[in-house]
C-alpha cells in the first residue's frame, strides 16, 4: 500500500491548486498509474478503515444492472444518496433530511422510481449498452478466447452522459489473461478513471476493481493476477488535506486477503459469497464528500 501513500504524497507536494465543479477546490496532477499484485493480498487500505460492506453492495448493484439507489439504501448504503437528494431538494424546495428522504425511497416504490434514479450510469452501461450485455460478453470471451486483446468494457456512452446524475469517473476497464509456468493462468485487470477523488473515492475504486477481478477469476477458472489503475485528473480536495496528512503518518499493516465462494454466474453473487480475512486497520478518517 506504500504505492498509494506515495501517490497521495505526490499530489500533496506537486499538485496544482485547481478550482472544480463542486466549488470545493483541489490540488491536482494529471496522469498517474498504480499497480497491485493480487497474489500479495487484497488492496484494501490499512492506513484508515475502508468500508468493505459498502463496496461489496455497490459492486453487486452494478453487476445487477442497477441505476436506482433503492437497493443500496435498503442495505443501509448511502454513498449514492447525495445526488438524488440534491435533485429532489432543488426540484421541490422541500428541506427534507437525508434520513427522511431515504425512508421514503424504501417505503414508496413510486417515489423511489421517480426520485431515486441516477440515470443510465455504470450498471446500465455494463449490462445494456445499446442492447449489449458487456459483462456477459466479457465472461464468454475470457473463457473461450482468453488471448483476445479486446476484453474491454466501457461505461462511457457519449449520447447518454448528459442523462446521468454523474458521468462515469471510472469509464472503462480491460482484462488480460496470462500464462504462468507451473501454475494456473492469471487474470489481470486495468481500469481507466478520468477523475479521481484520491482520498474518498480511490480507496473504494481500488477495492471494487480488485473484487471484480476476483469474481471474474472465480467465474473463468483463472487466478487473480495484477490490478492496474490509470488515472487522468487525480486530485485531493482542499477539505481532505488534514486527513491525508494524518494518513501519511501512519504505518501500513499487512494486507487482508479475500476468498470467494463460487456462484452459478457473475450475476448470482451475494455478500455472503465474499469473505475478507485478517483486515487490520488504523481508525476511520471521516471526510466530507464533494457533491
Ligand atoms: N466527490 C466524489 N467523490 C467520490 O468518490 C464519488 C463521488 N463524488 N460521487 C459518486 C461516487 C460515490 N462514491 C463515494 C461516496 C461516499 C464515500 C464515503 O463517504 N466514504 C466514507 C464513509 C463511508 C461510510 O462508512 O459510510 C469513507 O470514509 O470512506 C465514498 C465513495 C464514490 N464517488
Ligand atoms: O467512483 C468514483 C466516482 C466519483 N469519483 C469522484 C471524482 C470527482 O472528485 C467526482 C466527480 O466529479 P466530476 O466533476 O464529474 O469529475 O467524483 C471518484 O473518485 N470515484
Amino acid at each position: 500500500m506504500q504505492t498509494y501513500l506515495s501517490y497521495l504524497s505526490r499530489i500533496l507536494h506537486e499538485g496544482t491548486r485547481t478550482p472544480d465543479r463542486t466549488g470545493t477546490g483541489t490540488l491536482s496532477v494529471f496522469g498517474a498509474h498504480l499497480s497491485f499484485d493480487l497474489q500479495q493480498g487484497f488492496p484494501l487500505l490499512t492506513t484508515k478503515r475502508v468500508w468493505m460492506r459498502g463496496i461489496v453492495a455497490e459492486l453487486l448493484w452494478f453487476l445487477d444492472g442497477g441505476t436506482n439507489i433503492c437497493p443500496l439504501v435498503e442495505q443501509g448504503v448511502s454513498i449514492w444518496t447525495d445526488w438524488p437528494l440534491r435533485r429532489y431538494r432543488e426540484a421541490t424546495g422541500e428541506a427534507i433530511s437525508q434520513d427522511d428522504f431515504e425512508q421514503r425511497i424504501c417505503d414508496d416504490a413510486d417515489f423511489a422510481a421517480e426520485w431515486g434514479e441516477l440515470g443510465p450510469v455504470y450498471g446500465k452501461q455494463w449490462r445494456n449498452f445499446d442492447g449489449v450485455d458487456q459483462l456477459a460478453r466479457l465472461v464468454e470471451g475470457l473463457r473461450f478466447n482468453p488471448h483476445s486483446r479486446r476484453h474491454l468494457v466501457s461505461a462511457w456512452h457519449p449520447a447518454q452522459v448528459d442523462a446521468m446524475a454523474l458521468p462515469p469517473c471510472h469509464y472503462a476497464f480491460q482484462c488480460h489473461v496470462e500464462s504462468v509456468p507451473d501454475g494456473p493462468d492469471r487474470l489481470s485487470l486495468m481500469w481507466q478513471q478520468r477523475s479521481v477523488d484520491s482520498f474518498l473515492g480511490l480507496p473504494f475504486n481500488m477495492a471494487s476493481y480488485a473484487l471484480l477481478t476476483h469474481l471474474l477469476a472465480d467465474q473463468t477458472g483463472y487466478a487473480p493476477g495484477m490490478l492496474h489503475f490509470s488515472g487522468g485528473n487525480c486530485h485531493i480536495y482542499e477539505n481532505h488535506r488534514e486527513q491525508v496528512r494524518t494518513q501519511l503518518q501512519r504505518t501500513p499493516y499487512a494486507l487482508p486477503t479475500l476468498t470467494v465462494d463460487t456462484a452459478p454466474s457473475l450475476f448470482d453473487y451475494t455478500p455472503e459469497h465474499i469473505h475478507l480475512h485478517d483486515y487490520t486497520h488504523h481508525p476511520a478518517l471521516p471526510a466530507p464528500i464533494a457533491v
